[in-house]
């Protein structure tokens, strides 16, 4: 390690060195739960799980809703690592710091990253308990200069300047919206665009409505940062947000959001999106291989 802040690839590739020589799982997807959404792990067989406390280098989960339990297996007879708990930038973390694991997953051959979310609904259609298929995101720390990738780049993991348009896969988006219908979750079923706050503090009402001119339709405090660095390492990106609450944006409305609240939605529709992941992961091209 160089400084509290900067991570060399050796940081990186000890971890995965580490974890290779505990489980025999090889996964080719990467599963990321968001707030109250750990059981989405719960599907997975033959499962080897560590504590992010047991694994050398891993940051630490504080977040009431995120166990922070690394957990290898199989869904459906495809190889996954899933991570039951996310790092936060408002936890105190520094970016690198958030998304240290995605760089680790990389190295042990995570060819699609699949990221989740709880997010509050900026868009005027959306209910609570809808799925929202990540289209794009405005990574609003990111635009400000706060982003992972600052700092000398490592030419290893890819190239100074990535792209950012369509890194949500398309195919991907499709193949959900596909069996979404087949499912007979379309009624709930919205894309849009999720916009990063850095929190910890929910919006503020002017702030609320400056995020929805700016062409946001969910608001959370996550996944912009892991998603930029999966797709300028050459992942394949998908990303689900579950709306767990309404953004107030008008002043005659009384109602406040709090995190138990967002977990409480969480649980309701959480089935489901295990439901949805899991079909999605088994409909993935790709061949399993293991140690
Ligand atoms: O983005 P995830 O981790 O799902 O969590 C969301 O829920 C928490 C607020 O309730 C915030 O951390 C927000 O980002
Ligand atoms: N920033 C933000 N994050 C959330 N996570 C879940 N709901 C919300 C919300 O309304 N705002």
């Amino acid at each position: 390690m160089h400084s509290k802040d900067q991570i060399c690839h050796d940081d990186y590739q000890k971890t995965a060195d580490w974890l290779l020589s505990q489980t025999q799982h090889r996964p080719k997807v990467a599963i990321i739960c968001g707030s109250g959404l750990g059981m989405l792990a719960d599907a997975l067989k033959l499962q080897d799980s560590f504590h992010y406390a047991d694994i050398p280098g891993f940051p630490q989960s504080t977040v009431q809703g995120h166990a922070g339990r690394l957990v290898f297996g199989e869904l459906k007879g495809k190889t996954c690592v899933c991570m039951q708990g996310r790092f936060h930038m408002y936890e105190g973390h520094s970016l690198s710091k958030v998304t240290f694991p995605v760089r680790v997953f990389k190295l042990l051959g995570v060819e699609t990253l699949i990221v989740t979310n709880a997010a509050g609904a900026l868009a005027d259609g959306y209910c609570n308990g809808d799925i929202m298929i990540i289209r794009d995101h405005i990574n609003l720390p990111g635009l400000a200069g706060l982003n992972p990738l600052n700092g000398p780049n490592d030419d290893k993991f890819g190239p100074r300047f990535p792209p950012m348009s369509g890194v949500y896969d398309q195919d991907l988006r499709r193949l959900a919206k596909d069996i979404c219908k087949s499912l007979d979750f379309s009624q709930f079923l919205q894309e849009g665009v999720y916009c990063m706050v850095g929190g910890p503090n929910f919006e503020s009402i002017a702030e609320a409505r400056f995020l929805h001119k700016l062409g946001a339709d969910a608001v959370g405090m996550s996944t912009a940062p892991e998603v930029l660095v999966a797709s300028h390492c050459g992942m394949k990106v998908f990303g689900l947000s579950l709306i767990t609450n309404k953004v107030v944006k008008d002043y005659e409305d009384t109602e406040k959001v709090n995190h138990e609240g967002v977990l409480g939605v969480s649980k309701m529709r959480s089935e489901t999106l295990q439901t949805l992941v899991t079909e999605l992961v088994s409909r993935l091209d790709i061949n399993n291989n293991t140690a």
